[in-house]
């Protein structure tokens, strides 16, 4: 599919093309460096100049003696200098990868991103600068109760992950203390794929407890993460380190080593990517100290074209059509008339145009 999207190089200097599918992944031969021995690892984090990459297990093979899951740390070789390399990130690494302490290895390609996201511009930076690449699956936390879920953080959250090519679902903790029904009802026309989290040990409890999430409740979202890169998005206080923890508690053993940064406690506001196999196939990252994404730019055709009953609509709009209630000639409304987007059309369209409208509210997640 090609659409006219902006182009973000004048934007941000970090900016790779995005992959067009999987198999073109691989550099032309005529641009293929030296490496030929270079393996392809994630980086998990990053922390002044320092990247912690995951390397998943490799099986034995003939012309390979097979190699256990690990963690290195690695810096940008020279000609990497310029490349901006964020969480997420696919890399292809030389030098020494054995992940020994004191060792350092090289990092000599960045692979094309299938996708970014990005957090907003503020005080301390004019740009918005890609914090987590590849992800497929956006976690939207938020709490039944205390604090008080808010739409407006939602719908946000949402037009970033569409925009950016990402699949959004919702995550709502707490169920002891609110029945999320409201949230459900407001999301309904939207399709929102929604999970709940409770703890089994509810109210009556020594409040001084730590919660124990219900393993129902964990099991079902486990399943929908598993072969995924998810990235998790929460205000403060909504239960996302509850969370995190309930989900990766039991594979920190991967790769004999601390799964949570390789090397000790996480101190950096990168964002944090946590395996939850020995593949690598299926990582949470965390993101940490970002408060809410990077909205400048989006394309109102590419959240559109998210929703399949009414992306076609779109052909017949006016060229630079918002697609908003207002927008002179917008074709969506008599798509919506004709029943193209079937019963619910209209109810699915006010929610997709309540999407649009509130991403331009510049409140912050908490
Ligand atoms: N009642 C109830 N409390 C919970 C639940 N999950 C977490 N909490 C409590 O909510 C508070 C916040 O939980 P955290 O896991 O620290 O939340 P967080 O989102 O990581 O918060 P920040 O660190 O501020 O980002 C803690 O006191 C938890 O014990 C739950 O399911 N029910
Ligand atoms: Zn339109």
């Amino acid at each position: 599919m090609s659409r006219n999207r902006i182009d973000y190089s004048r934007y941000d200097e970090s900016s790779v093309p995005k992959r067009p599918s999987k198999r073109g992944s691989r550099p032309r031969t005529k641009d293929r460096p030296a490496h030929e021995d270079a393996i392809t690892g994630r980086v998990t984090t990053v922390d002044r100049g320092r990247y912690t990459i995951f390397l998943p297990a490799q099986r034995k093979t003939k012309s390979s003696r097979g190699a256990k899951a690990r963690y290195i740390t690695a810096m940008r070789a020279r000609e990497m200098r310029k490349t901006a390399i964020v969480t997420g990130d696919l890399v292809d690494v030389v030098g020494d990868t054995s992940g020994d302490d004191g060792t350092l290895a090289r990092i000599v390609r960045l692979q094309p991103r299938e996708t970014v996201l990005r957090r907003s511009a503020d005080d301390t930076d004019a740009y918005e600068r890609i914090v987590v690449a590849n992800a497929d699956t956006l976690v939207i936390v938020v709490a039944a109760a205390n604090p008080e879920p808010r739409t407006g953080f939602i719908d946000r959250a949402m037009v970033a992950a569409y925009d950016a090519g990402i699949t959004p679902i919702l995550c709502i903790t707490k169920t002891d203390l609110a029945e999320p029904d409201t949230l459900r009802e407001h999301y309904a026309h939207l399709k929102l794929e929604i999970y709940t989290i409770g703890p089994v040990n509810t109210d009556d409890g020594d409040p001084s407890l730590a919660p124990i999430l219900h393993p129902a409740d964990l099991d079902a979202l486990q399943d929908r993460l598993s072969g995924h890169i998810s990235a998790l998005i929460g205000p403060s206080g909504v239960g996302k380190s509850t969370l995190l923890n309930a989900l990766t508690g039991a594979e920190r053993a991967v790769g004999h080593v601390n799964v949570v940064t390789g090397r000790g406690r996480h101190t950096s506001s990168s964002a944090l990517a946590i395996p939850l196999n020995q593949a690598g196939t299926s990582m949470i990252i965390d993101t940490p100290g970002i408060r809410s994404f990077g909205m400048g730019l989006v394309d109102p055709d590419t959240v559109v074209a998210a929703f399949e009953d009414l992306g076609d609509a779109i052909v017949n709009c006016p060229r630079g059509c918002t697609h908003t209630e207002d927008s002179p000639g917008c074709a969506l409304d008599a798509w919506v008339a004709a029943g193209h987007a079937g019963e619910s059309g209209a109810q699915r369209l006010a929610s997709l145009r309540r999407l649009l409208a509130n991403r331009l509210e510049s409140e912050d997640f908490d």
